[in-house]
């Protein structure tokens, strides 16, 4: 198995031969018989003379690219072999369910005069439209096609950021456009630097994909791949999705058709790899999402052997991007250990929900949480949101729990589904559906939906069961209030989730949320520290923990802080306890 520093300033042996079923991104413009004359050479300089430190300075002075660097690539990946399906169409029919997804209508002046914060050295200047990005012709077609008319925050900072070569950690808000974030810049980067990328070895069934994005859960992940399959729509850049245990076959051919971008849960793509359908060695763009998630207690240790112990190359080599709602200062001490002079952003305070979404919290009992429940369901049909316009999304902690609550709103004349760790994979992937297109207006999850998943028309999220850790909290009722639209989320406190009551008021205020007196009482009862958020009193901390003095690495300048940004709102960050692990995760 080849080492990183194999792979370090040299390309693998095989780089000039084509496999036949294979065809890299700069071959596949041209005629059939084109290709295999002009297999492509090994660059001199390996990756490193790859995009990354081409794009510096905004330049578009690419090794082997002529003008202005661009391929001219008007169409897919489709020449001759396999048709590139239009992943534009799903979106047509969920239109035609709820009426239009326009993205132009989108609120997202409601995020213009949020915080922004940049730490780290040399942080390139953020932009204000897409055009002052230089992305691509084709690229820039499928971002009029998604509708974004403007990019969202996140991306204004963090797309340049990218494109500059650097590593990334980004905290950003719900719904606030992340996954545009970290996808155009390496879509963008593979299109600019495969006309001199080499190709894998002719004789081998693996993969060689040249970017990874890792999410935990299967429904991320096939989201990610959806998204990033939009994106990178007859670019010639082929996304491929590993993930779970169904169709394994399925996805292996998909993977031996040739994959740039390959989105993968971190227990799937570890299998491959030990059955060596998958070579990590040219990859240069790492992306993971919900990345604190991703470097928690659950999941470190098989990052760190994807990331580490495998044949990547080190940081530093490959760019590394980390995107999160939430980044306690734990995980972002371990995070430091998988990137290289990186840059920090936080777009609002780091780990705070958008005030967007309306938060309520209300005193229940545990007896009383179903009726209490119903009580909200007839409100909303009376008020007209319920129906296929509005949807419901209802979190609780176990797979049991979720289980028997799904059957009782259903003999209650409630058409609900659920989602958690115990359903098999087209069961789960059944009820999102039929959650999604308002067959099932409500769906009973456990956190394996609190995370990233993007629904359009979840109109209301309840915490029936409230989560222990604050973080969770803040990605659940992040289901709704996406992209610049309001949502509601109620919350059902009672005694049990006394930690919570201070890391919760302190949530809400800081979203300007309206938080009751008794809960207040609970917060001043609470010991302090027992919570990430719970000590050091009122605001939360919430920056680059490279800025907390307590952090010394020999005594490097490890940040400052980007000029021109706001930086008000940071306080120093103490008090975090150790990472809570969720119950009920899969
Ligand atoms: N520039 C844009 N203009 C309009 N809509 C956008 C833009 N960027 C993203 N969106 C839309 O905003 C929604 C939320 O985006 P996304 O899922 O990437 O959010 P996120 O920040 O990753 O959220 P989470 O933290 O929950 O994972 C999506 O429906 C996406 O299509």
């Amino acid at each position: 198995m080849p080492t990183p520093s194999d792979y370090n300033g040299k390309v693998p042996a095989a780089a000039g031969a084509a496999r036949t079923s294979y065809v890299p991104p700069h071959l596949r413009n041209r005629p059939l018989s084109a290709e295999a004359a002009s297999a492509p050479v090994a660059r001199s300089g390996g990756y490193s003379a790859g995009p990354r430190n081409d794009r510096i300075g905004g330049s578009s002075s690419y090794i082997g690219g002529g003008g202005g660097g661009w391929n001219n690539r008007s169409n897919g990946w489709d020449r001759g072999r396999e048709r590139e399906a239009n992943p534009f169409q799903d979106d047509l029919e969920t239109e035609q369910e709820f009426g239009s997804r326009d993205n132009t209508g989108i609120n997202f002046d409601a995020y213009e005069d949020i915080p922004v914060e940049t730490s780290g050295k040399d942080v390139p200047s953020p932009v204000s439209t897409f055009a002052e990005i230089d992305l691509g012709e084709a690229l820039n077609l499928n971002i009029k096609r998604c509708k974004y008319v403007k990019p969202t925050p996140v991306q204004r900072y963090a797309i340049p950021i990218s494109l500059a070569g650097r590593d990334l950690m980004a905290c950003a808000q719900t719904g606030s456009g992340k996954t545009a974030a970290f996808c155009f810049p390496i879509i963008s980067g593979i299109m600019k630097s495969s006309q001199s990328a080499p190709s894998p070895p002719s004789f081998s069934r693996m993969a060689y994909p040249f970017a990874l994005i890792l999410s935990p859960t299967r429904e991320l992940s096939v989201q990610i791949h959806e998204e990033a399959r939009k994106f990178a729509y007859q670019t010639g850049v082929r996304v491929v999705v590993a993930y779970g245990v169904i169709d394994c076959s399925g996805q292996l051919r998909d993977l031996e058709k040739g994959v740039d971008i390959l989105v993968a849960t971190p227990g799937r793509l570890v299998d491959l790899l030990e059955r060596a359908r998958v070579s990590l060695q040219m990859v240069k763009y790492l992306a993971l999402d919900e990345a604190d998630r991703m470097l928690d207690m659950g999941f470190e240790p098989q990052i760190r052997r994807i990331v580490q112990q495998m044949d990547m190359p080190p940081a530093g080599v490959r760019q590394t991007m980390l995107f999160s709602a939430t980044f306690p200062k734990e995980i972002q001490c371990l995070a430091a250990d998988f990137l290289s002079n990186y840059v920090f952003l936080a777009v609002g305070r780091v780990g705070s929900s958008t005030d967007l979404i309306v938060q309520r919290v209300e005193y229940v009992l545990e007896t009383d949480k179903r009726s209490h429940l119903m009580d909200l369901l007839h409100a909303q049909i009376a008020n007209g949101n319920q129906g296929k316009q509005a949807l419901t999304l209802v979190f609780v902690e176990t797979k049991k729990g979720a289980d028997a609550l799904e059957h009782w709103l259903c003999i209650n004349g409630f058409p609900a589904t659920s989602i958690h760790g115990d359903r098999s994979q087209q069961e789960r992937e059944y009820a999102l559906r039929s959650f999604k297109s308002g067959k099932t207006p409500i769906l009973v999850a456990t956190d394996v939906a609190a995370r990233g998943l993007d629904i359009p028309h979840v109109a209301h999220v309840v915490n029936f069961d409230l989560p222990n850790d604050i973080d969770d909290y803040v990605h659940r009722i992040g289901r709704t209030g996406r992209a610049g639209k309001t949502g509601l989320a109620t919350a059902f406190f009672n005694d049990n989730n006394s930690s919570l009551a201070r890391p919760l008021s302190d949530l809400m205020l800081e979203a300007n949320q309206e938080v009751p007196a008794w809960i207040s009482r609970f917060a001043a009862r609470s010991s302090y520290g027992k919570n990430r958020r719970g000590g050091g009193g009122g605001r939360f901390g919430g920056r680059d923990f490279r800025r907390d003095t307590s952090y010394n690495r020999g005594g490097t300048d490890y940040y400052s802080v980007g000029a021109g940004h706001s930086s008000n709102g940071y306080n120093a960050s103490s008090g975090y306890g150790p990472a809570t692990v969720t119950s009920a995760w899969d």
